[in-house]
């Protein structure tokens, strides 16, 4: 279970994920693809991502924009948990 971050900690860990944005207790990053098919794939990927790390993202698609939004629910708010699936998903992309 992950401890929640004090906002040092987020602040330093912001800096490993510079395509994310704090917003409150969640991190936030969009995403357009080439197309929508493109769209669709890529949150396949998130989706195998969040079940291998039992974190799962809330998920926008419009088009081919995909707004991804992590926090961990059961602390109230960021912990390592949303930092490292934020970096994996990056590397999905
Ligand atoms: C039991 C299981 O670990 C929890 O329900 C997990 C699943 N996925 C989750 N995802 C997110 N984003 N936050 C959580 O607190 C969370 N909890």
């Amino acid at each position: 279970m992950a401890q929640l971050l004090n906002e040092s900690e987020i602040s330093s860990s912001l800096t490993t994920v510079p395509s994310w944005q704090r917003s409150g207790d969640s991190l936030t990053r969009e995403v357009e693809l080439a197309s929508f098919p493109d769209a669709i794939a890529f949150v396949v990927r998130v989706g195998y991502l969040a079940e291998a790390a039992d974190h799962h993202p809330d998920i926008d698609i419009r088009w081919r924009t995909v707004s991804l939004t992590l926090s961990t629910h059961s602390e109230g708010g960021l912990t390592s948990k949303d930092f490292s699936l934020a970096a994996a998903i990056d590397s999905a992309l």
